[in-house]
């Protein structure tokens, strides 16, 4: 019984200690967030547009370029080798395919990337220099969210934008992966395997909840991008249809109406002097 209550208490405190458990727990609050910015709900609501998610695209390209770089340059890291799955999840190659149905072969020249994305890479790069075991909250956040509730997301993009035979949704297909719920709990055991420090433990758990922020914000600009460029085109479209057609049409008439008044005045004087003329004959 004893021993027993001791082998219970001491799994307890394993699943305490667990990063997996831990990680998770401090950015339950920050994926409400996320799930609640307008971009995400837009695709839970089924009404994810082409805009948004071509949008979405270029971001997750120049993130995942940044993130995939530092990863493979950090393999033999300790804190990155357990958790560096590059033929399961490697997105890179993926998102260039769909950027490319999207945009054309010279997508590279047409793709977009909004401040915050650039935020969010180059916070990437810099740890992936100065932290490298920071790498792994990054990867957490991005790979097991595409594992969960992005598949869900991946099937209701297809419906909502009416993409046939997977065309632009390479990004949601993980082929390396046949079973989502399986993958994520190796991913989690190889996760509780990584030596922490204390120090480092706390630092991940913090730069865990900061992935989670740049999202928010790549998410939070990229839609007010989305409504500017909206703005602009609806405040341009009800100005210049009425405006231009009505600049055309008044100076037009305008200049019309009064060049052809000018010309029947001209030939009534005219008429009038020669009237004259012939009256003092
Ligand atoms: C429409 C938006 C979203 C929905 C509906 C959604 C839904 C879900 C669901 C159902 C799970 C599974 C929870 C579980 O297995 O216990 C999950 C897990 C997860 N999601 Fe999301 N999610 C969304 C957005 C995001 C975003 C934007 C991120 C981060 C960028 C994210 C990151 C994660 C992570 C890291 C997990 C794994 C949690 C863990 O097991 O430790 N999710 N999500």
């Amino acid at each position: 019984m004893e021993t027993e209550k001791k082998t219970h208490t001491a799994a307890e405190q394993m699943t305490d200690r667990d990063l997996s458990e831990q990680i998770k727990k401090v950015t339950k609050e920050s994926h409400v967030r996320a799930e609640n910015t307008e971009l995400m709900l837009s695709f839970q609501r089924g009404k994810v547009t082409l805009p948004q998610y071509k949008l979405l695209l270029c971001s997750l390209y120049e993130i995942y370029q940044a993130l995939e770089e530092e990863l493979d340059r950090n393999s033999d890291h300790p804190s990155v080798a357990p958790i560096y799955f590059p033929a399961e999840l490697a997105r890179l190659k993926s998102i260039e395919k769909d950027l490319e149905y999207f945009y054309g072969q010279d997508w590279r020249e047409k793709i977009v990337i909004p401040a915050a994305t650039k935020r969010y890479s180059h916070r990437l790069r810099q740890i992936g220099k100065e932290n490298p075991e920071f790498l792994l909250a990054h990867a957490y956040t991005r790979y097991l969210g595409d594992l969960s509730g992005g598949q869900v997301l991946g099937r209701i993009a297809q419906k909502s934008m009416d993409l046939k035979n997977g065309d632009g949704l390479s990004f949601f297909a993980f082929p390396g992966v046949s079973s989502p719920n399986l993958f994520k709990q190796l991913y989690r055991s190889r996760m509780n395997s990584v030596e922490l420090t204390e120090e480092e433990r706390n630092g991940v758990l913090e730069e865990a909840v900061r992935a989670f922020e740049f999202n928010i914000q790549v998410f939070e600009d990229l839609q007010k991008m989305l409504t500017v460029s909206d703005n602009t085109l609806q405040s341009s479209m009800t100005q210049s249809k009425p405006v231009k057609a009505n600049t055309l049409h008044m100076s037009g008439n305008g200049i019309y109406t009064s060049s052809l008044f000018r010309m029947v005045l001209g030939l009534f004087v005219a008429l009038a002097t020669v009237s004259v003329g012939m009256y003092a004959l």
